[in-house]
């Protein structure tokens, strides 16, 4: 469709001149906020599926021009909700090399520095990620708060790989890896509530689940991530730096967000 970015005229608040849900309700990132939250006892812990691929199996690491994203097997799913939700993909939304504040998703209006989306879709109801992805029931996404500190193994098993995707439309092929290991270690300390995809054509689509505790990458890693990518085509003679991938919190309006954990 349109091109649409994250700043300037086609910028997030022109998106929904191309894009009617960006302005419409239940939309994502929000800011979880303390008074919004509500304990709900029934929330059972994330349990994920097949996320311990094999080194033999090659996953696709891709420049999409929004974001660095790796396609994920359909094997890998989710179990513990209403119906199975398949693995599409994953991808992330970071800051720029002076400002490691790039998350979509804040806590009591604390940006992270990066955050990490694992997507995906209702398998039990849809064929494919392009049936579901309109559907209020369509999607599942797994979000990662992501602060600058220890360096990251799990990281490393792609981001060694980003220098070979430079540009948009680039992709390269890696070894398969845990992606667990991405994830933190608790997936039973969780915030939940319906939102949308955060970035055009925003459908207000994805049950939210976004973990309570952070994972940390090193500032090298940081670096890498925020400055190793261009959203303009490698043989452009202008460059244009991919970074500051994030959209803003939207309004929650009448939306509760439950959370899994009690303090
Ligand atoms: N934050 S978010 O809402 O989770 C989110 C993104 F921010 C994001 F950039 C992407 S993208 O990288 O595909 C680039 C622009 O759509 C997606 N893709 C999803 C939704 C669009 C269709 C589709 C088809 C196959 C696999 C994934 C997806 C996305 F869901
Ligand atoms: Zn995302």
């Amino acid at each position: 469709g349109a091109s649409w970015t994250y700043n300037g005229p086609e910028g997030e608040h022109h998106w929904s001149k191309h894009y009617p849900y960006c302005g419409g309700a239940f939309q994502s990132p929000i800011d979880i906020k303390s008074e919004l939250l509500r304990f709900d006892p029934t929330l059972r812990p994330i349990e994920i599926q097949n996320y311990n691929l094999s080194p033999n199996e090659q996953l696709t690491l891709g420049n999409n021009g929004h974001s660095v994203q790796i396609s994920l097997p359909s094997k890998m799913h989710i179990s513990s909700l209403p119906h199975r939700y398949t693995a599409a993909q994953l991808h992330f939304h970071w800051g720029s090399s002076g400002r490691p504040l790039g998350s979509e998703h804040t806590v009591n209006s604390k940006q992270y520095a990066a955050e990490m989306h694992v997507v995906h879709f209702n398998s039990d109801k849809y064929p494919n990620m392009s049936m579901a992805v309109d559907k209020s029931d369509g999607l599942a996404v797994l979000g990662v708060l992501i602060e600058v500190g220890e360096f990251n193994p799990a990281f490393q098993q792609f981001l060694r790989f980003i220098n070979g995707i430079k540009y948009i439309d680039q992709r390269v092929q890696v070894p398969g890896f845990n992606i667990r290991a991405l994830l933190p270690a608790r997936l039973d300390e969780f915030y939940r509530y319906d939102g949308s995809l955060t970035t055009p054509p925003c459908y207000p689509s994805v049950l939210w689940t976004i973990f309570r505790n952070h994972v940390t990458i090193s500032r090298k890693q940081f670096l890498d991530m925020a400055t190793a990518l261009y959203s303009s085509y490698a043989q452009e003679s202008s460059p244009v730096p991919l970074n500051e991938n994030f959209r803003k919190p939207q309004l929650v309006d009448s939306r509760v967000v439950l959370v899994s954990f009690k303090e």
